[in-house]
């Protein structure tokens, strides 16, 4: 069935080929994808993009001990079926099976842990750095795409390695897409450098040139010449002191190997730019790399379904992006703003109907957040929408720029708590502890869609910072009401009064789990609904009616909502014995989110569980 592939689980296999065999390899390794992801479903488009580069990089280099690291590592499903992973691939990111991303503990060629974007070259360069410190042969490689080159972290480390003798490479995997379309100045950069004559001439002359043996740099700096005089000065990756080579075509392997082959002999911070399609082979994704970016199960003869999945509630991500239309006609002070995530944000509709009020800032949730405040600063209303994981990267631009002036931004945060099958990587594992220390914050969790509609406009009616944290998927399919009203601000409520001698406090997604839990004890059960402020006369009045306090909440427990409690019942002067509940201290894996939860106690059964085996040591 795959005659060349069904030879190579490691690249010392992948060496014994002949060259001329390589494009063989790469269209059963992508027949092999197509089948394999399209049972498992996972990231889709960026890897058959990748399929190429992988081959030519496992080809060229002695990996692993020379360093491959890839950016985000959505794309690393060649590499990892090209080590030794092949036969796991049908359990891509379920529970116990292989990651969807490079993983220091799954393979000695994953050399570093990634999910994030934007942190190769910084990983690549400390590694050269490392290998000079050591006294260690080695090329460290950083592949990274233009989406996620567009963050600050990329161009720190490009400053810092321009300037230093290191034997560290670049590539630029450059596909035009970000997860939709890639945005900003750069993107527009590297389109100038891809288009008209200069790409042609490359694309045309480079397999040519890049046969001769001398080493490329004179080649490079002969083509520049030629180039210079017809199209541009020297590239910005020049100017950070880099060596640019290409564009090259990052699917024609003959090319590659060769580029590679003499960019190996090269020292000092070497930089190429590669030109591939997302969805590279496939038609359907290459017709549409945005819906390809991520898929489900699928049948490879007729692509996604497109039909709605599942119980056919709307997900949270949709009840935002519903608000936030309505609430725009409302109020046209109001602005929204993602850092590449419209699609999973909930804002393609937004973008639609308000698109002069509509800012996508590429892969730059520092600049997001900052972005916001100047624009509070200056009478508009500005909504982030940003994933839990990701608002980690704008931590200090959250408190220094927004919070400590008070400024009225909100901030949608989706994908709070377990995501399922990206991992801890993408976790909203944090965002209660990190927030509600911070002073001016006001933070919300909604128990139901309903509730995160209402939480919605209540941050907005609000004059200072405000945040509404709503996990990935549906909810417990609340009737929806249009009309939208604020909350009274640090309230929450009794949603089950009962006899018994327990009270749960509940937020956001917990509660509906609690509601269940709470039937076995006759459990009083209150959606807390806001972190910040608490709502202590209702803590205090529970805590005075039950011999036994229970919270629980899809964060760690450690510093969270539970905390907050605590120190809410320290702080009232009372004394009650309080349990706990929520994530552990520890990443918790990928996998199906239900089995997660049950994993970490947090569905129904776990938390009756749990209140039952406190009472009987009581
Ligand atoms: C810090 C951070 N922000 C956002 C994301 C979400 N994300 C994952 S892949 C991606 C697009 C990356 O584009 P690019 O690097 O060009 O790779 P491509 O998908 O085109 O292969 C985005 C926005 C992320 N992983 N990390
Ligand atoms: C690699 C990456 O960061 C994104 O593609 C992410 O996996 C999207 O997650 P959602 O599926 O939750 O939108
Ligand atoms: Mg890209």
């Amino acid at each position: 069935m795959y005659p060349l592939l069904d030879t190579i689980n490691y690249p010392a296999d992948l060496k014994r080929l002949a060259r001329h065999e390589l494009p063989q390899l790469a269209g059963e390794l992508r027949q092999f994808l197509v089948e394999s992801v399209s049972k498992t479903g996972g990231h889709f488009a960026s890897n058959l993009g990748s399929i190429e580069l992988t081959i030519a990089l496992h080809y060229v280099f002695d990996t692993p001990h020379d360093r491959l690291v890839w950016d985000v590592g959505h794309q690393t499903y060649p590499h990892k079926i090209l080590t030794g992973r092949r036969h796991q691939m049908h359990t891509m990111r379920q529970k116990g099976g292989l990651a969807g991303f490079p993983k220091r503990e799954e393979s000695e060629y994953d050399t570093f842990g990634v999910g994030h974007s934007s942190t190769s070259i910084s990983a690549a360069l400390g590694m050269a750095a490392a290998a000079k410190a050591q006294g260690i042969e080695r090329k460290s490689v950083a592949i990274i795409g233009d989406g996620a080159m567009t963050a600050g972290q990329a161009f720190e480390a490009l400053n810092n390695a321009g300037a230093m003798d290191l034997d560290l490479l670049v590539i630029l995997n450059d596909n035009d897409m970000s997860i939709s379309p890639n945005v900003g100045a750069l993107n527009n950069y590297l389109a100038k450098l891809m288009s008209g004559r200069f790409y042609a001439a490359m694309k045309q002359g480079s397999s040519k040139v890049l046969g001769i043996a001398p080493p490329l740099r004179e080649i490079a700096s002969k083509v520049e010449e030629h180039v210079k005089g017809m199209f541009t000065p020297g590239t910005l990756f020049e100017e950070f002191g880099f060596n640019y080579i290409g564009p090259i075509d990052g699917h024609d392997l003959h090319v590659l190997v060769d580029t590679l082959k003499n960019i190996k002999s090269l020292k000092g911070p070497q930089f190429l730019h590669i030109v591939t399609k997302k969805g590279q082979g496939y038609k359907l994704a290459e017709n549409d790399p945005v819906a390809y970016h991520g898929v489900s199960k699928f049948d490879p003869a007729n692509g996604l379904s497109g039909g709605k999945s599942g119980s056919g509630k709307p997900s949270y991500t949709q009840i935002f992006g519903d608000w936030i239309c309505d609430m725009a006609k409302h109020d046209t002070r109001l602005v929204g703003i993602t850092p590449a995530m419209r699609e999973g944000s909930g804002l393609v509709r937004f973008e639609k109907e308000h698109p002069d009020r509509y800012f996508d800032v590429a892969i730059a949730e520092q600049h997001a957040v900052t972005f916001a405040a100047g624009l509070a600063c200056d009478g508009m209303k500005p909504v982030v929408a940003i994933y839990s994981t990701f608002l980690q990267r704008g931590y200090d631009q959250l408190i220094h720029d927004v919070a400590l002036q008070n400024l009225p931004v909100v901030f949608a945060i989706d994908r709070a708590g377990l995501v399922g099958a990206d991992g801890p990587t993408h976790a909203g594992a944090f965002d209660i502890s990190y927030l509600r220390c911070i002073p001016n914050m006001t933070v919300m969790a909604p128990s139901d869609e309903n509730e995160c509609r209402q939480m919605l406009y209540t941050a907005f009616t609000l004059d200072t910072p405000t945040a509404v944290r709503y996990p990935r998927g549906t909810g417990p399919g609340a009737h929806i009401q249009h009309e939208m009203s604020a909350l009274p601000i640090g309230r929450g409520h009794v949603r089950r009064q009962g006899q018994g001698r327990v009270a749960i406090l509940a937020f956001g997604s917990m509660v509906t789990p609690a509601l269940q839990a709470a039937e076995a004890f006759d459990a009083t059960v209150a959606d807390m609904r806001f972190v910040k402020p608490l709502d202590t006369e209702l803590i205090k009045s529970l805590a005075e009616s039950h011999e036994l306090i229970v919270t629980v909440e899809e964060n760690v427990v450690m510093g969270g909502a539970g905390s907050a409690c605590v120190e809410a019942i320290e702080a009232l002067g009372i004394t009650a014995p309080v349990l706990q509940l929520g994530l552990p201290d520890d990443y918790v894996e990928h996998g199906d989110p239900a089995l997660l939860l049950a994993d970490c106690g947090l569905d129904a059964k776990g938390i009756e569980a749990s209140i039952a085996a406190r009472l009987a040591s009581r």
